[in-house]
């Protein structure tokens, strides 16, 4: 039976569409939970891996089934002639999510059980893609660079894996948890625009590789995931160095003026503050301590406090990983790829929640257009 509402929810701004076991994000407390447990605890303590398996199966691995996903990670992380031989063909000119979006569909398509949406098949499919995107995405900033590929390493965990197969050396401890911790907060996050996106595209029985390739496409657009990227793009507008905090005031008033919409900045679902932000602060604070580059937390603070006390809006997780991967010394357009690696888990724990308990996503509209007229005699 079809229930007709005429309430229309722009953007479905507070409309509850389904249920989900994945995870929960509460603006009133502040918190966000992966299969119950706080994010922060995980962030803390848990390996990528450990996060992946927590949101494919309901619960953290026992060292057994831990040690048996680590191997078979390890041993899907190369990039593979076919998939390397795509990604050549494309300009260097492509935006990086442009690259990863059609690598993630060419592995579909070089996937001979792509169409098989059984549960064993889908879990081995988003372990494969868990695995490869790391290399498709160090693969395009090093050719960006001129330089050559670097092998994966398999006794590396997955967070300095891909640090070594992008800049061909593992930084210190610090850069290392700094980034584990990045991964760890971007894994998921409920019914945002790239997982609705994914689930919708399963809804009418697509396989997982499609699911993920859209999500991709939904999560470039800078009110999503393309959000770290412009940050970086409006730090680099203000300017670092000495005086960046009073800069940053001047930079809000002129961006304020001319009504530009500041990137970091916002929720959807939060309204009192990212519950993932504190966390990624305080990686960013030990990042800067490192790197002794005081200025960008100047910067930082500066247009906090400023869009705080102008606007009295929050920063959003993108807000501190944006300059967190300058710092680590990734390119600026490398920053949304990595989201997207971080998102696998939780987009793909999505698909099979959707496949397991489908109905076509089909809502409906208010028809304001032309109202209804003859063709003219031809
Ligand atoms: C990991 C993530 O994807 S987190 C999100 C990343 N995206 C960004 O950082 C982009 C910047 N932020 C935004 O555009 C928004 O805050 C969104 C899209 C994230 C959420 O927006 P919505 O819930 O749709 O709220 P909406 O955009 O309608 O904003 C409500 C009001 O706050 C203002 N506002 C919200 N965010 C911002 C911002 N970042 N800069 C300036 N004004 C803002 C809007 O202009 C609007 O003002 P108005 O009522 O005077 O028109
Ligand atoms: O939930 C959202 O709308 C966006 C977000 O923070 C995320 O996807 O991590």
């Amino acid at each position: 039976m079809t229930h007709a509402s005429s309430e229309i929810r722009k953007g479905l701004s507070g409309v509850v569409v389904d249920t989900t076991a994945v995870s929960k994000v509460n603006p009133e407390t502040n918190s966000l939970l992966y299969r119950g447990y706080p994010v922060q605890q995980l962030a803390a303590s848990c390996s990528m891996e450990e996060v992946a398996w927590l949101l494919w199966h309901g619960d953290l691995p026992n060292s057994a089934e831990l040690a048996g996903f680590q191997r078979a990670e390890r041993a899907q992380r190369e990039l593979t002639p076919p998939v390397r031989a795509v990604l050549d063909q494309l300009p260097l000119s492509a935006h990086p999510m442009d690259v990863l979006r059609t690598a993630v569909s060419a592995m579909g398509a070089l996937d001979p059980a792509a169409g098989d949406s059984s549960p064993e098949a889908d879990r081995r499919k988003s372990l494969a893609l868990f695995a490869a995107v790391p290399a498709v995405v160090a693969y395009d900033q090093r050719r960006r660079r001129g330089q050559d590929p670097v092998p994966p390493r398999d006794d590396l965990d997955y967070a300095a894996n891909f640090l070594w197969m992008t800049f061909g050396e593992v930084p210190a401890d610090v850069v290392v948890d700094a980034f584990r911790t990045s991964l760890v907060l971007y894994a998921e996050h409920s019914f945002n625009a790239s997982t609705f996106t994914a689930r919708v595209i399963t809804s009418t029985l697509a396989d997982l590789h499609a699911a993920v390739t859209g999500a991709v496409g939904a999560l470039k657009g800078a009110l999503h995931g393309g959000a770290n990227e412009a940050v970086m793009h409006l730090f680099t507008e203000i300017g670092f160095g000495d005086g960046a905090a009073a800069r940053a005031e001047q930079w809000l008033e002129r961006a304020l003026a001319e009504r530009r919409k500041v990137m970091g900045f916002g929720h959807r679902v939060y309204k009192r503050g990212d519950s993932r932000v504190p966390t990624m602060r305080a990686a960013l604070e030990r990042l800067v301590e490192h790197y002794g580059r005081r200025d960008v937390l100047d910067l930082y603070e500066g247009l906090e406090a400023a869009m705080a006390e102008r606007k009295g809006i929050l920063p959003n997780l993108d807000y501190p990983s944006g300059p967190a991967y300058h710092l680590m010394g990734f390119d600026t357009p490398t920053f949304t790829p990595l989201f997207v690696a971080a998102r696998i888990p939780g987009w793909t724990a999505h698909v099979m929640e959707q496949a397991q308990s489908n109905a076509l996503i089909r809502p409906l509209s208010a028809y304001d257009g032309k109202p209804e007229r003859d063709l003219p005699p031809r």
